[in-house]
């Protein structure tokens, strides 16, 4: 290096190759090296993935987990190596891999956009062609997925009472949430790790959300750098930032501040998320090592069982509580929204610490399974805030399995202010991008024209309980998976052979 710390000479993939071991590892990401030696035992991944890339180049793995700016972050200077000739680094060999063949083999008959009628065509799409890995993380929920079944297995115990001969001719989805005026009544809820299904991650939903004027909510752990997601949001676009908040209320309070002064319009903070949900699909799909080898911990000391989410989150900070609600009211002067509230008392508790509204859901049910869905809490919630006249003290969101314009109708009918929706645009951008998302998006506009003409209400406002029968939802029938216990317990063949006879 001279003076002036220009790099004279690039390193080469041979000057990397030779630091390969825990003594002394060397990566590259993105075309220039760095000693992560020291950083290993400190790694939320654990250090095994990254000794699979020491060595060598571990862009195409870092990529979608980190944000670009965290090796800046968090890797002191001095162990930023300088730029890599990438013309000397070694391609790995591609060993075969038959899924990866067959994946191919699918995208390449593939529906062409047109061919997505609704949401959930667009999960079958992204079923076919996503990574197994990204596949996995995007569609699992916790335990059994009861829950997360019985997120949208709700809204079919919820009819309607349509009223008819109601002048339906112009009909006006338009709404507002937070204050902010928005063209439909619902919002791109908080997904992490956009760029596991997408190499352009959450920069992609910012787009479509532009494109239809509706409200994008910023995941804490997205895949692009906060700044990123921000910096790809046109003039007057609304977004807001979802926190999950860190034991070190410093940095906490930095991510608040930063967001505030760049003109964030809502803080959601999650609060069913002490602890990541036990995912096991995330878990068994080998998710490049990082979460999946549940039993290996060898010599790591990080819990590593649910997956890529939990290895970068264990900076959650459990012991939050209603105690800490002051300071948040007193660090910034956004809207403070609690996201993931689940009983009729939690709100109550809400509304009393002085918070701006609550999202009832249930992390789509990737978190406590047999949780009730959002909208069968929507449904006991707001009876009992009419009673006490509360109705209008803070703003009710829910999110949670919604896939249909019906869906959101019904959670309006019910008093939601508006709904959130997170696997359909996390599909529909991994199938077919910001195509994809816009269509999603186009898609529900036109599904909540036709369904609000046919129940007979011209505009959000018309929307009320009488239009909906919900007797049936507080009845569950949980489609449990078959009995799995005994399944593999006793396997005759493998008795000892005298016995088989
Ligand atoms: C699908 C999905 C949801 C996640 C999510 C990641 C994925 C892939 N992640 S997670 O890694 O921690 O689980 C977040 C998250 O970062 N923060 C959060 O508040 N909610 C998170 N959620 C929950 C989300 O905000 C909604 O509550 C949920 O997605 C709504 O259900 P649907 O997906 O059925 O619309």
């Amino acid at each position: 290096h001279d003076s002036n710390d220009t790099q004279a000479v690039k390193l080469t993939g041979e000057d990397i190759a030779k630091h390969n071991s825990k003594d002394s590892c060397w990566v590259i990401v993105h075309g220039r090296a760095y000693d992560v030696t020291e950083f290993l035992p400190e790694h939320p991944g654990g250090s095994k993935i990254i000794l699979k890339y020491a060595g060598k180049d571990a862009t195409e793995e870092f990529e979608p987990i980190h944000p670009p700016d965290t090796l800046d972050k968090y890797l002191d200077k001095s162990k930023h190596l300088g730029e890599v000739d990438m013309n000397t680094v070694e391609e790995e060999e591609k060993v075969e891999d038959p899924d990866e063949e067959a994946r191919q083999e699918r995208i390449s008959r593939m529906p062409i956009l047109e061919q997505c009628y609704n949401l959930m065509d667009f999960e079958a799409v992204a079923r076919n062609t996503m990574k197994k890995t990204a596949w996995a993380y995007y569609s699992s929920g916790a335990d059994d997925e009861i829950t997360m079944r019985e997120n949208h297995n709700a809204y079919h115990k919820i009819w309607f009472r349509p009223r008819i001969l109601v002048d339906v001719e112009n009909i006006d989805t338009s709404t507002t949430m937070l204050g902010t005026p928005c063209d439909m009544p619902f919002y791109v809820t908080a997904t992490a790790l956009g760029k596991l299904g997408n190499p352009e991650g959450e920069v992609i939903l910012t787009r479509g959300a532009k494109k239809h004027n509706v409200i994008q909510m910023i995941p804490t752990l997205a895949s692009c750098s906060f700044d990123e997601i921000l910096d790809a949001a046109e003039d007057g676009q609304c977004q807001w930032l979802q926190l999950y908040v860190n034991k070190d209320r410093a940095v906490t309070e930095r991510i608040v501040k930063h967001a505030e002064k760049r003109g964030c319009k809502g803080l959601f903070i999650t609060v069913d998320a002490p602890q990541l949900g036990r995912r096991e699909k995330d878990m068994r799909s080998k998710f490049s090592d990082v979460g999946s080898n549940v039993q290996d911990t060898s010599g790591d000391n990080v819990d590593r069982s649910q997956g890529a989410a939990r290895a970068i989150s264990s900076f959650i900070d459990p012991s939050l509580s209603w105690k800490d609600i002051p300071w948040f009211l007193s660090i910034t002067k956004m809207p403070i929204i609690l996201k993931g509230v689940q009983c009729v008392e939690d709100v109550i508790r809400a509304i009393e610490s002085g918070v701006q509204g609550v999202v009832l859901s249930n992390h789509g049910g990737r978190q406590l399974d047999f949780a009730r869905s959002g909208i069968e809490v929507l449904a006991e919630v707001m009876p009992v805030l009419r009673e006490r006249g509360w109705q209008d003290r803070i703003e009710i969101y829910v999110d949670g399995g919604v896939r249909r314009a019906t869906d959101i109708i019904k959670a309006l009918c019910l008093g939601a202010k508006g709904v959130g929706i997170g696997r359909p645009f996390l599909y529909a951008m991994s199938a077919y991008g910001l195509p994809g998302v816009d269509r999603a998006m186009q898609l529900l506009k036109d599904e909540m024209e036709m369904n609000m003409r046919l129940i007979g209400a011209s505009k959000i406002s018309e929307l009320n309980s009488t239009l909906v029968d919900t007797r049936g939802l507080s009845m569950h029938t949980a489609t449990v998976p078959h009995d799995t216990l005994g399944l593999n317990v006793y396997d005759p063949l493998v008795g000892p052979k005298e016995k088989a006879k």
